[in-house]
């Protein structure tokens, strides 16, 4: 498969000729559409109706090779029926499962011979499929009523299990203006779950496209492929073929979440005259912003615990790049200390003593040289501790000390919540933020330093809060129901919270606030405990039908007044990268119409040796209390 070379966003193309995919032979034609720039052809599995076609959609443009078609189903594939064979190529073709294939019977069928010979037939197209080794075969529509969804969903389930799960994808035709396909598409995953994850979208586009909310939509659903039919071209002023803006546009979000661009040629072009929208198509991607996180887009990867684990240098370095996030905290303590009275010496008088800022989980010192900085800006005299219990973390601060800091900062080996000071601080600076704000426990450890502040010292932050909102992600869901020897168990997976920056996700109403922890904490300042188990309850709406598959997690953080970094994406801090999105899934997805409440509630647990959140929905549905007592996922203290 060849991708597009050029700068911005690469892009896979296929071909489809004609409404029905279909060619005379399909070696010349995938040679042909190579030679025009494509990548992979979707073309018939099989040549032409066996048995009639009823029920299932199928049209005549799209199922119908001309003639009159037997009501007798054959009992097997002869070697004239096929298009696909002998493949030299087999993973450059998507295979369109026959039309005719009885999959929607109604109910007056139930039991009837139809319905096993389709049955059988299904079974023999996805076995020729399978033994071609084709990656993937199109189901041209799914049918109308409950029954036949369901069973053609037993159907598919079936097929897969009996071949062993070998095959990779099954693609369904939908179109991106229809509500119904969508709702149909929703209730086949839902009974074809276990293989739900080998189960994709070819969305085909039309002339007018749907409101914006609609299209949104398709952000969370499985899109594979995006079928470009040629009609929707016109012709710019030198000729070529180009797309509408609003088709253009959608044509690029789809990019973006790593779906394939089809182009569907008006029947009877040959592949070789195709080559002008394949050309436009990877312009059209190549003037696109390339991904901001190099391909990480979707990948979930486990929460960083920094207080029970020893991060890396790399992953220190990866921190420090993010200029924009040095920049606040710079900012945030030059003005706590220009808040404070000068301290400046001035010659012939009593030197003054300078400020003390304990840096508390220094890492390799980027807010140690944030905050001196800031001193130097804020014309303020300051000594400053840094609080560190990575040992090799430890070396850089002792050797940046002696070789940049000229004195100035004092390097602490210890657990902020051990270490005995000689004297109290005026500020003390932290980084301890999670994608969930208190997630990698900045709670726990700034209360177990409080005691290092002066009191009515400056924290720095000031307080965090998380946000949530509910999403949908069959993308994000599906990938976890694959089991790998480090992750083995689909219930603990479905039970855990992963950091993943977000692509095909659709997030369903605007992030509500969660939980907010203040420091220094008023409870222990007044001589109490700090109680860092919390509970909330939140209400969403859905816009539009949706399946609901777990919520998303942001958070901000006042670091000083208004001096405020945040990863909640209605007020996200311009490129600042360090944190991605946090996403808890739940185990099964659930549905619910549009206007309809969701109702969410969120725990944060706490004993002495770990924290971790419980989280269910009552509405739309009820899900379980998902990771009771924390045996999915914890954090260790
Ligand atoms: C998220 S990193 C931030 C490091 C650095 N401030 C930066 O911005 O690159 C948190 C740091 O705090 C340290 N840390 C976490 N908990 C700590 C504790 N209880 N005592 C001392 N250091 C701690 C970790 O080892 C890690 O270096």
């Amino acid at each position: 498969m060849s991708d597009s070379q050029d700068a911005g966003r690469s892009v896979t193309l296929g071909l489809m000729c004609g409404g029905n995919g279909k060619v005379e032979d399909a070696q010349v034609a995938l040679d042909d559409a190579i030679e025009a720039g494509y990548s992979f052809m979707v073309t018939q599995l099989v040549r032409y109706p066996r048995a009639g076609g009823k029920g299932s959609g199928a049209s005549s443009s799209r199922s119908s090779s001309g003639g009159v078609v037997s009501a007798a189903v054959p009992e097997g594939l002869t070697h004239s029926d096929l298009v696909l064979r002998d493949l030299q190529n087999a993973n450059c073709f998507v295979g369109i499962i026959g039309d005719w294939l009885d999959l929607a019977y109604s109910g007056a069928q139930v039991g009837g011979e139809d319905v096993k010979h389709s049955a059988a037939e299904l079974k023999r197209e996805l076995e020729w499929a399978i033994y071609l080794g084709l990656p993937a075969v199109l189901l041209n529509s799914l049918p109308d009523s409950a029954s036949a969804l369901a069973h053609l969903a037993m159907l598919t389930v079936d097929s897969f299990h009996t071949i062993q799960l070998q095959f990779r994808n099954l693609w369904v035709r939908l179109s991106v203006d229809s509500n119904e396909d969508l709702r149909k598409f929703a209730t086949f995953l839902t009974l074809a779950a276990p293989v739900s994850s080998f189960v994709g979208v070819l969305l085909e586009l039309t002339p007018e496209l749907p409101d914006a909310g609609m299209l949104a939509r398709w952000r969370g659903e499985p899109v594979r492929g995006v079928l470009v039919p040629t009609s929707l071209f016109v012709k710019n002023k030198a000729g070529y073929p180009v797309l509408l803006r609003a088709h253009q546009a959608f044509v690029k979000s789809m990019i973006e979440i790593g779906a394939q661009i089809i182009v569907q040629t008006t029947d009877g072009t040959p592949a070789s005259e195709a080559a002008a929208y394949a050309e436009y198509v990877e312009h059209l991607a190549s003037t696109m912003e390339p991904s901001p996180v190099g391909g990480y887009e979707d990948e979930l990867q486990a929460p960083l615990q920094p207080l029970q684990d020893n991060l890396e240098s790399t992953t220190y370095e990866t921190f420090e790049r993010d200029a924009p996030k040095y920049k606040l905290y710079r900012k945030a303590v030059r003005r706590a200390l220009a808040d404070l009275p000068d301290n400046l010496s001035v010659p012939g008088q009593e030197p003054k003593a300078p400020y003390v800022v304990m840096v508390l989980g220094g890492g390799r010192g980027p807010l140690v040289a944030a905050s001196l900085a800031a001193a130097v800006e804020a014309g303020r005299a300051i000594k400053v501790y840094c609080v560190e219990k990575n040992p090799s973390a430890l070396l850089t601060l002792q050797m940046r000390a002696e070789a940049e800091w000229g004195g100035l900062v004092e390097v602490i080996g210890s657990d902020m919540r051990a270490w005995q000071p000689t004297e109290l601080a005026d500020i003390i600076v932290s980084e301890l933020l999670g994608s969930f704000g208190d997630n990698e426990l900045s709670p726990e450890c700034l209360d177990g330093a409080q005691r290092l502040l002066k009191p009515g010292g400056i924290s720095i932050p000031a307080s965090y809060t998380s946000y949530a909102a509910p999403i949908s992600a069959h993308k994000l869901h599906t990938e976890l129901q694959r089991t790998t020897s480090s992750s083995p168990s689909v219930e603990i997976n479905m039970q855990t919270p992963y950091v993943v920056y977000f692509s095909n996700v659709h997030v369903l109403d605007a992030p509500l606030p969660v939980f907010t922890f203040d420091h220094p904490n008023a409870d222990i300042a007044a001589g109490g405990m700090a109680d860092n188990t919390r509970f909330t309850s939140l209400s969403f709406t859905l816009p539009h039908d949706a399946t609901i598959h777990g919520f998303a997690g942001y958070f901000d953080c006042v670091l000083y007044k208004d001096v405020v970094m945040s990863i909640n994406p209605e007020s996200h801090t311009p490129d600042m990268y360090s944190w991605f999105p946090i996403y808890f899934p739940i185990l099964e997805p659930i549905h619910g119409k549009a206007g309809e409440p969701v109702e969410l509630h969120i725990w944060r647990k706490t004993t002495t040796s770990k924290v971790w959140y419980e989280w269910a929905f009552t509405s739309p549905v009820p899900t379980r209390v998902h990771n009771p007592k924390g045996t999915s996922s914890h954090i260790g203290l």
